[in-house]
């Protein structure tokens, strides 16, 4: 699949990393001298967070190719996004080149943030909106605006690339998210030009409350809950009154003068200004992939961390009876390092940890078989650690059945490192299989016992 990315900034940027790093070939067409160096940048830091929000690899990188002529950019392509600046007369002037030279397969997706598809094809284009969040390799949010159709297969192509599409059921101005994101600006302005706080103050506010609270449970959920048990009539009946009491300015807009842009950008630059914009970006990377990683963990995932979790399933690769089994292929996630700047030794744990689960399910022992109250228990396992592993690089494992014989399981893994093939850690694991009820060891179902002691007798002659 070809994805051509019309406008390479920061927007187009992060598109052409969603892309690449989901498999995709990628044209890019910008005539921004600047923009292939600016693209790099932005990949850089992309490889070093996006495959670490999975505990399977991502698929092998797609190709990236620069192009001088729009044309030449879009030959081909499955997918054109445009993400030039935001002027109605530019993005008019560039679908009118893009009508002319796309394939009429492709879907032509618009990055406004705020034009609605009626005036994006005032001209006889057919582009719809699909308006992404910075960073946009991180970051699940797609809001689709358009013709039905085309939206739907907009929806399909982009959930394989790991976004969560919204659809938005009728056109506005600035669409649903960038409604909200308006209005807390709009008061924040108000707030630093009356005095009353500063940008710091106010990122405080959001970072240390109800910012963290949105990421998980949006603001209806959040509000049921703060309802307390009465629920969320109680919580209009006792709020409600606050939006006719001056807690907010409504739709009145700060004039943006010199002077405003002077306090917003010089209090910003006494905040932030100690750090570039890449080091910026980073540390925004870090901590999304932490808190994305912890959204995973519950249950089927909350918010965000359900969508990865979805994405995740079709990643896994198939498992084949070869021997040695490669249980794991990775990348080492950015929340993984310690203060020695390597892979902590927890963290190996968690690896093999994943390696017997992938047996479990090559075996039958499966959700299936666990949730009848059989399952195998980890009883002792002895770890070596040979050579460091640092955030990002990709590793895989594999894994030979030592033993296999009634309630007994033993592995052997070797965690290798995926460039070269050097070996990083090895353990040797003793499993037993358990009663989930009575907590006790017992044999497993007559078809796992078998396939364990075929797996065995297989591995016991040694690699194919
Ligand atoms: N920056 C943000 O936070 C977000 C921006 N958007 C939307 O994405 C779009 C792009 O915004 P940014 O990436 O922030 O802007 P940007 O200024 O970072 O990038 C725009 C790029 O378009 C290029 N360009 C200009 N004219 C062009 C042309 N005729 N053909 C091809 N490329 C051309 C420029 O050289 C530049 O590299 C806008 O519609 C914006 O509303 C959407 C979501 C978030
Ligand atoms: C500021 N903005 C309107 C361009 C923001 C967006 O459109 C989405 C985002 O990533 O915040």
């Amino acid at each position: 699949m070809k994805a051509a990315i019309i406008g390479g900034g920061v927007i187009g940027g992060g598109w052409a990393a969603r892309f690449l790093l989901n498999g995709w070939d990628v044209a890019v067409f910008d005539p921004d001298p600047e923009a292939e160096r600016k693209i790099g940048e932005v990949l850089t830091n992309a490889r070093r967070a996006l495959p670490g929000l999975y505990e399977t690899a991502l698929p092998a990188e797609g190709q990236l190719t620069y192009h001088r002529d729009l044309a030449e950019a879009v030959t081909g392509a499955d997918w054109v996004q445009e993400s030039v600046p935001e002027r109605l007369e530019l993005k008019h002037k560039v679908f009118a080149d893009l009508i002319r030279h796309t394939p009429d397969t492709a879907i032509i997706g618009s990055s406004t943030s705020g034009f609605k598809p009626s005036e994006l094809n005032e001209n006889g284009a057919r582009a719809i909106v699909a308006h992404p969040f910075n960073p946009v390799y991180l970051l699940p949010l797609i809001e689709l605006v358009g013709d039905a159709d085309t939206c739907t297969r907009a929806a399909a192509i982009l959930s394989g690339i790991g976004m969560f599409p919204l659809k938005v059921r009728k056109e506005i101005d600035a669409h649903i998210a960038d409604r909200f994101l308006e209005a807390v600006w709009r008061e924040a302005l108000w707030l630093v030009k009356d005095g009353i706080a500063t940008t710091e103050e106010i990122d405080e506010a959001i970072r240390m409350g109800f910012g963290l609270r949105w990421a998980q449970m949006g603001l209806f959920e959040t509000y049921r809950v703060a309802g307390g048990e009465a629920g969320m009539k109680h919580f209009m009946a006792q709020f409600g009154p606050c939006l006719s009491w001056p807690w907010t300015k409504l739709m009145d807009v700060p004039e943006f003068t010199d002077e405003l842009v002077d306090l917003i950008a010089g209090q910003s630059d006494a905040q932030s200004g100690h750090m570039s914009i890449r080091e910026l970006e980073r540390l925004r990377d870090d901590n999304l992939v932490s808190m994305l990683r912890a959204l995973k963990t519950r249950g089927a995932g909350s918010g965000a961390g359900r969508v990865i979790r979805e994405h995740e399933v079709d990643l896994w690769p198939a498992m084949t009876d070869a021997v040695p089994l490669r249980t794991v292929t990775r990348d080492v996630p950015v929340d993984w390092t310690d203060y020695n700047g390597h892979m902590n030794e927890g963290r190996y744990g968690q690896v093999f940890s994943d390696a017997a689960d992938r047996i479990m399910i090559h075996v039958g022992a499966d959700a299936g078989y666990i949730a009848s109250g059989l399952s195998y228990f980890t009883a002792e396992t002895n770890i070596r650690y040979i050579d460091e592993c640092h955030a990002g690089d990709a590793v895989y494992v594999d894994t030979t059945v030592t033993l296999g014989e009634g309630k007994k399981l033993r592995l052997w893994h070797e965690m290798k490192r995926a460039i070269d093939g050097g070996l990083l850690a090895t353990c040797d694991q003793f499993l037993l299989h358990v009663d989930l009820i009575t907590r006790k060891s017992c044999p497993p179902r007559a078809d796992v016992e078998a396939r364990i002691e075929a797996l065995a007798a297989l591995h016991a002659k040694g690699a194919t």
